[in-house]
């Protein structure tokens, strides 16, 4: 049984993996990829902006209530906590499929960037913006964070030792660097259609609420040391957003 459970959390991890690769190809919007932000069922632009819109809301219901503790309080009643992360990530893949697949693009243009240097540049942020989001899950805890490290100490007969605070690296200059790379991929592009330009403002919408809720969380279990963190360190950008 536990080493089903293992084996199910890592077909968990590689399916989320392979999904995150399709969303870096789907924002970029790469001439490969079957779907992207600029490419799917074409439908009028008042309709699709509200089939885009309810695509996003879809994402952020299911990714922040399945991410809130007294969610996971009672779903861990149904499902065992050790497979309770691998759990979210299948959901998190089955939502954003929708996405992929139902994203509807929007006819226009709001900035295109002809300069070759301003195209290499912003580019480079796109990438630059990934590779901040990936490191983050490292410095925070990559296995733990995609279910990998739970269902290896089931499998070894251990506890999980209790949730830790971390701040190295990116968290001394900001509490959310994950979300900041988040940020940096969806804006900086070449050539802002309006379907791109939806897309990043209704994830960012979308993360900035969720950070209130992750944050009242995090204050929960971290107490006290959590709470002069946020006086100390910003939001999404160094030095702005610090509280309290
Ligand atoms: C998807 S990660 C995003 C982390 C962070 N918001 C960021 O943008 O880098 C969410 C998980 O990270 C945990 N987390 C966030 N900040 C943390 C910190 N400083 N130390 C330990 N865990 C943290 C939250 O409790 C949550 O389980």
């Amino acid at each position: 049984m536990r080493a089903l459970m293992m084996l199910f959390a890592v077909g968990c991890y590689f399916a989320f993996f392979a999904t995150f690769l399709y969303l870096v190809g789907w924002v970029g919007g790469f001439d490969f990829m079957p779907t992207h932000v600029d490419k799917g069922p074409a439908m009028a632009p008042a309709t699709a902006a509200l089939v885009d819109i309810a695509l996003i809301a879809l994402f952020g219901i299911q990714h922040s209530a399945m991410a809130r503790q007294s969610f996971k309080d009672g779903w861990t009643k149904v499902v065992s906590p050790v497979l309770e992360r691998s759990v979210y990530l299948l959901a998190t893949i089955a939502v954003l499929f929708i996405l992929f697949r139902f994203w509807s693009p929007i006819e226009g243009t709001v900035w295109s960037v002809q300069n070759e240097t301003g195209r290499m540049i912003l580019w480079g942020m796109f990438w630059l913006g990934w590779a901040i989001l990936f490191i983050s899950t490292w410095l925070l805890n990559h296995f733990e964070l995609f279910g990998l490290q739970q269902a290896w100490l089931h499998l070894r007969g251990k506890e999980a030792a209790p949730p830790r605070m971390r701040t190295p690296l990116f968290y001394k200059s900001v509490r959310h660097p994950l979300y900041t790379g988040f940020f940096i991929a969806f804006w900086a592009t070449p050539d802002m259609t309006y379907s791109h330009l939806l897309a990043a403002v209704g994830f960012t919408a979308y993360i900035l609420v969720g950070i209130a809720y992750e944050e009242k969380d995090l204050l929960r279990v971290f107490g006290n040391e959590y709470a002069e963190y946020r006086k100390q360190v910003g939001k999404i950008i160094p030095g702005i957003g610090k509280q309290g």
